[in-house]
């Protein structure tokens, strides 16, 4: 296995040189996406204009692309974006939510995949779909487990080189070659809205961080959302005290609670 940077040498690194990262996300998700990567440290903008989305690709560090709340200028707008970040060297992250609901979402993003995705972070009904598989899945929530997708993210991530990440109650991460398993969060996380969405944007900080390094980064970030998520646990009351208390959680974590707290195992 090759050397892996760990999770909180990626957390410094991102604090120390914030990261501007470009999101196009959608309508639910907007507020708390760009809260979740203010508490980490890194620098959020939400600009989705198919008039500027390439334009302001080529300067942000990293892209997040997410059909959540898709319409036909939005999808020129991510396209515009997604060519720009390949052209200038830029990771990008695709975030296919719910893309099995309908004609439109799935045209969408198999023109995306084809912009060939740096990172496509999805949860398990997502991820079995995108493959190719028969997913339980019909809105924006998984309704199979992250075992289920295993194969499916490996064989995503070969055909598309990309690095994918399936989220759930245990995190999947396989670049094709390498795959491992992140533990932690708590059961609120699922009943906060778009906090799949918020940590796909935070995959994108990282993926500034590290351009280079996708598998690495993407760990990353899915180990800060799972260690931050079980600190938010402790004396919250439900999905809304959780909520604030994982704002809180974010902000407080440093890099040496980070990599003492985190639980990361090859798979
Ligand atoms: N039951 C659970 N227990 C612990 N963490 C969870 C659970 N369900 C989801 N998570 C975490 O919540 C975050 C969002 O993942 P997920 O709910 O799968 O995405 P989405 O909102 O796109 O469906 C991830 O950090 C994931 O690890
Ligand atoms: C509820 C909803 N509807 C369209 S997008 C969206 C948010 C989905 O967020 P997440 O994928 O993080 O659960
Ligand atoms: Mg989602």
């Amino acid at each position: 296995m090759r050397d892996q940077a760990s999770p909180g040498t990626l957390l410094s690194q991102l604090r120390a040189q914030p990261p501007l990262v470009h999101c196009i996300t959608n309508f639910v998700a907007m507020n708390i996406a760009a809260n979740v990567l203010l508490a980490a440290g890194a620098s959020p903008a939400m600009v989705h204009a198919e008039e500027e989305a390439g334009e302001f690709a080529a300067i942000a560090g990293a892209l997040t692309i997410n059909i959540g709340t898709l319409s036909s200028g939005w999808l020129r707008g991510m396209e515009a974006a997604a060519v720009a970040a390949g052209q200038s060297g830029k990771p990008w992250v695709l975030d296919p939510v719910a893309h099995y609901a309908t004609g439109f979402r799935r045209a969408a993003v198999d023109r995306l995949l084809e912009l060939g995705p740096t990172i496509i972070r999805g949860n398990a009904s997502e991820i079995i779909a995108l493959a190719g598989g028969v997913s339980r899945g019909q809105g924006v929530d998984s309704r199979d487990g992250v075992e289920q997708a295993e194969e499916s993210a490996r064989l995503l991530a070969r055909v598309h080189g990309a690095t994918v990440a399936v989220t759930g109650v245990v995190d999947f991460v396989t670049d094709g070659e390498r795959a491992v398993r992140v533990e932690g969060g708590c059961e609120w996380m699922p009943r906060v809205t778009a906090l799949g969405c918020s940590l796909t944007c935070l995959v994108g900080a990282f993926a500034a961080v590290r351009p280079e390094q996708p598998f690495d980064a993407t760990v990353a970030a899915l180990a800060t959302f799972a260690v931050a998520g079980e600190f938010a646990a402790n004396g919250a009351d439900g999905p809304g005290s959780f909520s604030w208390r994982f704002l809180d959680a974010l902000a407080a974590l440093d890099a040496l609670a980070l990599d003492r707290n985190v639980r990361v195992f090859a798979a």
